[in-house]
């Protein structure tokens, strides 16, 4: 059966693979002429590494992954650490390591296993219509390509979703600003095989080991949204932002490279639970836009793309009813997993100072149960357990 997919993004990569997989033809359709993934790397938790190992990629991502052994929570102000401990229990509980990568990595590496002759690049979508036997999608440069079904793998600012819901929903600012970047690995900066994170004033500055001896690194600061974004002002912002902070932070000021440093205003969206219309449905983004706080929005991503393809895979009673089921299977899931992240969010970035001055001061009585209870509890709750 011929499959479109709409956009060449984490999830519709990962779908376009898994469809193959099971025999479809299926041709991506991507509106940008050269990808340039928005932001230097991704954590891909336990659930998410799962999903790639399902779709023969095990060796691939070990490969592009970083190697993570501990984590640790910093006073930002201090230096002194809060917590520190091995993440060896959380990757026994789960059975699988998760893995820090490079996002252009990640991007080149499904690129190639769904094959880049099937991707036609500068292609937008416009329009879709649905007869109830086959859906045609037309392209702003006046092509169309016609499919037994059409996945919406189209990002946050999705146009298959509104064929779905018939509206788009408003994408909320969560209240914060992120940048990131990659560095070079330096203990001057962290321990290089742990996740470090600095907290305090409702701010925060992460850095996360990848593959090539780098880190990746954000700040986030909670900000009103619309703020002027100059590059050139960069360090100097950051600096007084996390004026008074401890000395890595500030080296980590002044090592970031502004030209390769990115900035995003944080959004999500409210949960709904339609992602299926007919022979359309959204995956990814498309469907669940969530804040990154637990780092579950690629993951979920690539779930989906795993859950779709069983379900068309086993179910008989046609594409529109495994659409559904499709839809039914993931909903809730991603639902539970954005309002978890809302939540973590509003507490690391003190929307209510007091529960953000408990968060602090629980992470001065963790030893890491706590923490890898909460992180298997995300993992575990994926559709590959
Ligand atoms: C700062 C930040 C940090 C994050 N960290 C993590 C993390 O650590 N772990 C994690 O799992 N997730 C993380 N995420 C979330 C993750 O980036 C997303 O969930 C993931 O990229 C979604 O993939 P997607 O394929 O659904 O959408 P996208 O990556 O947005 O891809 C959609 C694609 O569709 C294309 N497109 C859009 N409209 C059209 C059209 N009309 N026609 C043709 N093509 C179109 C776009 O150009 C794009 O290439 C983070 C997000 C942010 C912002
Ligand atoms: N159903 C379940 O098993 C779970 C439900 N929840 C929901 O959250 C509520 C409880 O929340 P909390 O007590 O705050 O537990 P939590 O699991 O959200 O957080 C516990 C600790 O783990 C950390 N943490 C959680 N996920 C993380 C991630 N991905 N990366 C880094 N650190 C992470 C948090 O910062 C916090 O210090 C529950 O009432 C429930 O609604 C949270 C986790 C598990
Ligand atoms: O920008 C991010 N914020 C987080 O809170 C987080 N957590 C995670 O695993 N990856 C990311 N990325």
């Amino acid at each position: 059966m011929k499959v479109i997919i709409i956009g060449a993004g984490i999830g519709g990569l990962s779908a376009g693979i898994a469809l193959k997989r099971i025999g479809h033809e299926v041709r991506i359709y991507e509106q940008v002429r050269e990808i340039r993934p928005v932001g230097a790397a991704i954590s891909v938790w336990s659930n998410g590494i799962k999903c790639l190992n399902y779709l023969g990629l095990e060796k691939q991502v070990a490969k592009i992954g970083g190697w993570l052994d501990a984590m640790a929570y910093v006073d930002g102000l201090s230096g002194e650490t809060m917590t520190g401990f091995s993440l060896r229990p959380l990757i026994e509980q789960v059975g699988q390591r998760p893995y820090p990568v490079s996002r252009a990595e990640l991007q080149l590496m499904l690129m190639r296993e769904f094959g880049l002759e099937d991707i036609s690049l500068g292609t937008k979508l416009v329009d879709l219509e649905d007869d109830g036997e086959r859906v045609t999608a037309r392209f702003e440069d006046g092509t169309s390509d016609t499919g037994a079904l059409l996945i919406g793998a189209d990002g946050a600012h999705s146009i298959v979703r509104r064929h779905i819901l018939g509206a788009a929903p408003e994408r909320r600012y969560a209240g914060y600003v992120n940048w990131n970047g990659l560095v070079a690995i330096d203990e001057a900066l962290a321990p290089k095989g742990q996740w470090t994170t600095f907290v305090g004033e409702g701010k925060r500055v992460s850095l996360m080991p990848i593959a090539g001896n780098r880190f990746y690194f954000f700040f986030d600061v909670p900000l009103p949204s619309g703020l002027p974004n100059e590059r050139a002002h960069y360090k100097s912002l950051l600096g007084g932002y996390f004026a008074g902070w401890a000395p890595p932070v500030h080296r980590l000021i002044e090592r970031l490279d502004p030209d390769t440093t990115n900035r995003v205003e944080i959004h999500d969206i409210d949960p709904f639970m339609t992602w299926a219309k007919g022979r359309v449905a959204l995956l990814g983004d498309s469907a669940h836009n969530t804040t990154p706080d637990i780092g579950q929005g690629g993951c979920m991503a690539m779930e989906d793309a795993v859950v779709l393809a069983i379900t068309l895979q086993t179910n008989t009673l046609g594409i529109e009813d495994a659409l559904v089921r499709y839809q039914n299977r993931r909903n809730e899931r991603a639902r539970e997993l954005v309002l978890r992240a809302r939540k973590r969010c509003d507490v690391t970035h003190a929307k209510d100072i007091a529960a953000t001055q408990a968060w602090y001061d629980e992470l001065r009585r963790e030893d890491g149960s706590g923490i890898i209870r909460g992180i298997a509890s995300n993992i575990e709750s994926g559709p590959l357990g």
